[in-house]
Protein backbone atom coordinates (compact mmCIF):
# COMPACT_ATOMS: atom_id res chain seq x y z
CA UNK A 1 0.00 0.00 0.00
CA UNK A 2 1.60 3.15 -0.90
CA UNK A 3 1.45 6.05 1.94
CA UNK A 4 1.84 9.59 1.40
CA UNK A 5 2.01 12.26 3.94
CA UNK A 6 1.09 16.13 2.81
CA UNK A 7 2.31 18.23 5.06
CA UNK A 8 1.07 21.71 4.78
CA UNK A 9 2.63 24.71 5.56
CA UNK A 10 1.71 26.98 2.74
CA UNK A 11 0.19 30.18 5.46
CA UNK A 12 1.43 33.29 6.02
CA UNK A 13 1.31 32.64 9.89
CA UNK A 14 -0.34 36.26 10.57
CA UNK A 15 -1.40 35.32 14.17
CA UNK A 16 2.19 34.84 15.29
CA UNK A 17 2.95 38.43 14.01
CA UNK A 18 6.64 37.44 13.52
CA UNK A 19 8.98 38.40 11.08
CA UNK A 20 10.49 34.73 10.23
CA UNK A 21 7.37 32.52 9.33
CA UNK A 22 6.73 30.27 12.31
CA UNK A 23 6.99 27.27 10.10
CA UNK A 24 10.99 28.02 10.45
CA UNK A 25 11.34 29.25 13.99
CA UNK A 26 13.46 27.14 16.10
CA UNK A 27 12.48 24.89 18.54
CA UNK A 28 14.96 22.91 20.32
CA UNK A 29 17.28 24.29 17.94
CA UNK A 30 15.65 23.11 14.70
CA UNK A 31 12.84 24.64 12.64
CA UNK A 32 9.41 23.65 13.42
CA UNK A 33 8.66 21.86 10.32
CA UNK A 34 11.89 19.69 10.68
CA UNK A 35 10.59 18.15 13.96
CA UNK A 36 7.40 17.71 11.99
CA UNK A 37 8.85 15.65 9.13
CA UNK A 38 10.51 13.92 11.59
CA UNK A 39 7.89 12.52 13.65
CA UNK A 40 6.26 11.11 9.98
CA UNK A 41 9.43 9.38 9.31
CA UNK A 42 9.65 7.71 12.66
CA UNK A 43 6.07 6.35 12.31
CA UNK A 44 7.11 4.58 9.34
CA UNK A 45 10.01 5.46 6.79
CA UNK A 46 8.01 4.55 3.86
CA UNK A 47 5.68 7.17 4.02
CA UNK A 48 6.71 9.14 1.06
CA UNK A 49 6.74 12.98 2.61
CA UNK A 50 5.22 16.29 0.53
CA UNK A 51 5.83 19.34 1.91
CA UNK A 52 3.67 22.41 0.56
CA UNK A 53 5.31 26.02 0.96
CA UNK A 54 4.73 28.98 -0.04
CA UNK A 55 7.06 29.21 -3.44
CA UNK A 56 8.95 32.22 -2.55
CA UNK A 57 10.14 30.25 0.70
CA UNK A 58 11.46 27.48 -1.51
CA UNK A 59 14.79 28.48 -1.34
CA UNK A 60 15.32 29.58 2.53
CA UNK A 61 13.71 26.58 3.24
CA UNK A 62 16.81 24.44 1.07
CA UNK A 63 19.04 26.56 2.82
CA UNK A 64 17.59 25.61 5.86
CA UNK A 65 18.02 22.10 5.13
CA UNK A 66 22.02 22.58 4.10
CA UNK A 67 22.36 24.72 7.17
CA UNK A 68 20.91 21.90 9.65
CA UNK A 69 22.30 18.52 7.93
CA UNK A 70 18.41 17.97 7.22
CA UNK A 71 18.39 14.56 5.46
CA UNK A 72 14.55 13.19 5.60
CA UNK A 73 13.65 12.92 2.16
CA UNK A 74 10.48 15.08 1.15
CA UNK A 75 9.23 16.25 -2.09
CA UNK A 76 8.40 19.98 -1.99
CA UNK A 77 5.14 21.30 -3.83
CA UNK A 78 4.23 25.44 -4.11
CA UNK A 79 1.53 26.32 -2.00
CA UNK A 80 -2.21 28.56 -2.56
CA UNK A 81 -3.66 31.52 -1.68
CA UNK A 82 -5.43 29.01 0.93
CA UNK A 83 -5.30 26.08 2.76
CA UNK A 84 -7.38 24.30 0.65
CA UNK A 85 -5.86 25.36 -2.22
CA UNK A 86 -1.71 24.18 -0.56
CA UNK A 87 -3.82 20.64 -0.16
CA UNK A 88 -5.05 20.77 -3.36
CA UNK A 89 -1.40 21.20 -4.38
CA UNK A 90 -0.18 18.91 -2.23
CA UNK A 91 -2.93 15.94 -3.38
CA UNK A 92 -1.97 16.67 -7.40
CA UNK A 93 1.68 15.42 -6.80
CA UNK A 94 0.35 11.69 -6.30
CA UNK A 95 -0.39 9.84 -9.10
CA UNK A 96 -0.98 6.68 -7.54
CA UNK A 97 -3.80 4.89 -4.79
CA UNK A 98 -3.23 4.81 -1.24
CA UNK A 99 -3.55 6.48 2.06
CA UNK A 100 -2.98 9.76 2.82
CA UNK A 101 -2.53 11.94 5.68
CA UNK A 102 -2.70 15.65 5.59
CA UNK A 103 -1.05 17.39 8.56
CA UNK A 104 -0.28 21.23 9.81
CA UNK A 105 2.91 21.65 9.30
CA UNK A 106 2.75 23.65 12.63
CA UNK A 107 1.90 20.26 14.39
CA UNK A 108 5.21 19.48 15.80
CA UNK A 109 4.20 16.69 18.49
CA UNK A 110 1.99 14.48 16.68
CA UNK A 111 3.49 10.80 18.10
CA UNK A 112 4.20 8.29 15.51
CA UNK A 113 1.45 6.16 17.88
CA UNK A 114 -1.66 8.45 16.66
CA UNK A 115 0.10 8.68 12.88
CA UNK A 116 0.15 4.88 12.21
CA UNK A 117 -3.43 4.72 13.92
CA UNK A 118 -4.67 7.16 11.68
CA UNK A 119 -3.29 5.45 8.15
CA UNK A 120 -4.62 1.59 9.91
CA UNK A 121 -8.28 3.60 10.58
CA UNK A 122 -7.99 5.48 6.76
CA UNK A 123 -7.57 1.77 5.61
CA UNK A 124 -9.84 -0.07 7.10
CA UNK A 125 -12.80 2.79 6.77
CA UNK A 126 -11.30 5.40 4.17
CA UNK A 127 -10.89 8.74 6.92
CA UNK A 128 -9.54 9.22 10.11
CA UNK A 129 -9.77 12.50 12.13
CA UNK A 130 -8.01 13.08 14.76
CA UNK A 131 -9.71 14.86 17.78
CA UNK A 132 -9.67 15.20 21.66
CA UNK A 133 -12.07 16.02 23.84
CA UNK A 134 -13.14 19.69 25.02
CA UNK A 135 -11.73 19.99 28.92
CA UNK A 136 -13.63 23.37 28.62
CA UNK A 137 -17.59 24.03 28.87
CA UNK A 138 -19.06 25.12 25.26
CA UNK A 139 -21.80 27.67 24.17
CA UNK A 140 -23.20 28.01 21.12
CA UNK A 141 -24.41 31.14 20.18
CA UNK A 142 -24.65 31.94 24.03
CA UNK A 143 -26.11 29.17 24.91
CA UNK A 144 -24.74 26.07 26.63
CA UNK A 145 -24.52 23.12 24.86
CA UNK A 146 -23.43 18.70 26.30
CA UNK A 147 -19.94 19.20 25.70
CA UNK A 148 -19.66 15.30 25.34
CA UNK A 149 -20.87 16.14 22.38
CA UNK A 150 -17.89 17.86 21.34
CA UNK A 151 -14.78 16.77 20.00
CA UNK A 152 -11.80 19.63 18.63
CA UNK A 153 -10.59 18.36 15.52
CA UNK A 154 -6.50 18.11 14.78
CA UNK A 155 -4.47 17.11 12.14
CA UNK A 156 -3.47 14.38 10.45
CA UNK A 157 -6.35 13.81 8.70
CA UNK A 158 -6.03 10.70 6.77
CA UNK A 159 -8.04 9.26 4.05
CA UNK A 160 -8.03 6.99 0.81
CA UNK A 161 -6.36 8.76 -1.72
CA UNK A 162 -9.47 8.16 -4.47
CA UNK A 163 -11.42 9.99 -1.31
CA UNK A 164 -9.86 12.92 -1.05
CA UNK A 165 -9.29 13.40 -4.37
CA UNK A 166 -12.55 13.07 -5.56
CA UNK A 167 -13.88 15.87 -2.24
CA UNK A 168 -11.14 18.02 -3.36
CA UNK A 169 -12.56 18.22 -6.93
CA UNK A 170 -15.69 20.41 -5.47
CA UNK A 171 -15.37 24.11 -5.26
CA UNK A 172 -13.77 25.81 -2.23
CA UNK A 173 -15.93 27.37 0.02
CA UNK A 174 -15.18 29.00 3.24
CA UNK A 175 -16.55 26.77 5.71
CA UNK A 176 -14.33 24.26 4.67
CA UNK A 177 -11.50 24.89 7.65
CA UNK A 178 -10.05 21.34 7.35
CA UNK A 179 -9.57 18.22 5.08
CA UNK A 180 -12.31 16.29 6.81
CA UNK A 181 -14.97 19.14 5.92
CA UNK A 182 -14.39 19.22 2.37
CA UNK A 183 -14.65 14.97 2.36
CA UNK A 184 -17.60 15.70 4.45
CA UNK A 185 -19.21 18.01 2.04
CA UNK A 186 -18.04 15.12 -0.41
CA UNK A 187 -20.37 12.74 1.47
CA UNK A 188 -17.66 10.99 2.76
CA UNK A 189 -18.14 9.80 6.61
CA UNK A 190 -15.91 10.80 8.69
CA UNK A 191 -14.03 8.19 11.35
CA UNK A 192 -12.52 10.48 14.16
CA UNK A 193 -9.44 9.16 16.00
CA UNK A 194 -8.29 10.05 19.45
CA UNK A 195 -5.77 12.51 19.32
CA UNK A 196 -3.54 14.23 22.26
CA UNK A 197 -3.68 17.49 24.02
CA UNK A 198 0.52 17.41 23.13
CA UNK A 199 -0.76 17.77 19.56
CA UNK A 200 -0.69 21.29 19.55
CA UNK A 201 -0.99 23.88 16.60
CA UNK A 202 1.89 26.48 16.66
CA UNK A 203 -0.43 29.58 15.94
CA UNK A 204 0.24 32.65 18.65
CA UNK A 205 3.28 33.46 20.01
CA UNK A 206 2.74 31.79 23.67
CA UNK A 207 2.34 28.39 21.72
CA UNK A 208 5.93 28.51 21.16
CA UNK A 209 6.59 28.87 25.31
CA UNK A 210 4.35 25.57 25.55
CA UNK A 211 6.02 23.83 22.50
CA UNK A 212 9.81 24.16 24.26
CA UNK A 213 8.47 22.90 27.48
CA UNK A 214 6.46 19.87 25.45
CA UNK A 215 10.76 18.97 23.92
CA UNK A 216 11.94 19.37 27.35
CA UNK A 217 9.55 16.99 28.81
CA UNK A 218 9.52 14.26 26.35
CA UNK A 219 13.55 14.85 25.97
N1 LIG B 1 -2.68 29.15 2.21
C1 LIG B 1 -2.40 28.32 3.22
C2 LIG B 1 -2.84 28.60 4.53
C3 LIG B 1 -2.48 27.70 5.57
N2 LIG B 1 -1.72 26.63 5.28
C4 LIG B 1 -1.25 25.77 6.35
O1 LIG B 1 -2.29 25.25 7.13
C5 LIG B 1 -1.82 25.02 8.47
C6 LIG B 1 -2.81 25.56 9.49
O2 LIG B 1 -3.02 26.93 9.24
P1 LIG B 1 -2.71 28.13 10.25
O3 LIG B 1 -2.14 27.67 11.52
O4 LIG B 1 -3.90 29.00 10.26
O5 LIG B 1 -1.50 28.82 9.49
P2 LIG B 1 -1.45 30.22 8.83
O6 LIG B 1 -2.54 30.36 7.82
O7 LIG B 1 -0.05 30.32 8.35
O8 LIG B 1 -1.66 31.19 10.08
P3 LIG B 1 -2.63 32.45 10.24
O9 LIG B 1 -4.04 31.91 10.07
O10 LIG B 1 -2.33 32.94 11.61
O11 LIG B 1 -2.25 33.43 9.17
C7 LIG B 1 -0.46 25.69 8.60
O12 LIG B 1 0.53 24.68 8.65
C8 LIG B 1 -0.39 26.54 7.36
O13 LIG B 1 0.93 26.74 6.87
C9 LIG B 1 -1.31 26.37 3.98
O14 LIG B 1 -0.64 25.38 3.73
N3 LIG B 1 -1.66 27.23 2.97
C1 LIG C 1 -6.83 21.86 10.24
C2 LIG C 1 -6.98 22.38 11.64
O1 LIG C 1 -5.73 22.40 12.28
C3 LIG C 1 -7.86 21.41 12.41
O2 LIG C 1 -8.02 21.90 13.70
C4 LIG C 1 -7.56 23.77 11.67
O3 LIG C 1 -8.86 23.75 11.14
C5 LIG C 1 -6.70 24.80 10.96
O4 LIG C 1 -7.29 26.07 11.14
P1 LIG C 1 -6.49 27.39 10.81
O5 LIG C 1 -7.43 28.53 11.03
O6 LIG C 1 -6.05 27.23 9.38
O7 LIG C 1 -5.37 27.42 11.79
Amino acid sequence: MNKYAIIVAGGSGSRMKSDLPKQFIEIGGYPVLMHTLIRFKEADPSIELILVLPEIQIKFWEDLCEKHDFAVAHQLVKGGKTRFQSGKNGLAAIRKDGIVAIHDGVRPFVSPEIIRESFVVAAAKGTAVVSVPSKDSVRVDGHAIDRESVRLIQTPQTFQVSIIKKAFQSPELSTFTDDASVAEHAGFEINLIEGSYENIKITTPEDLEWAEIILKRNA
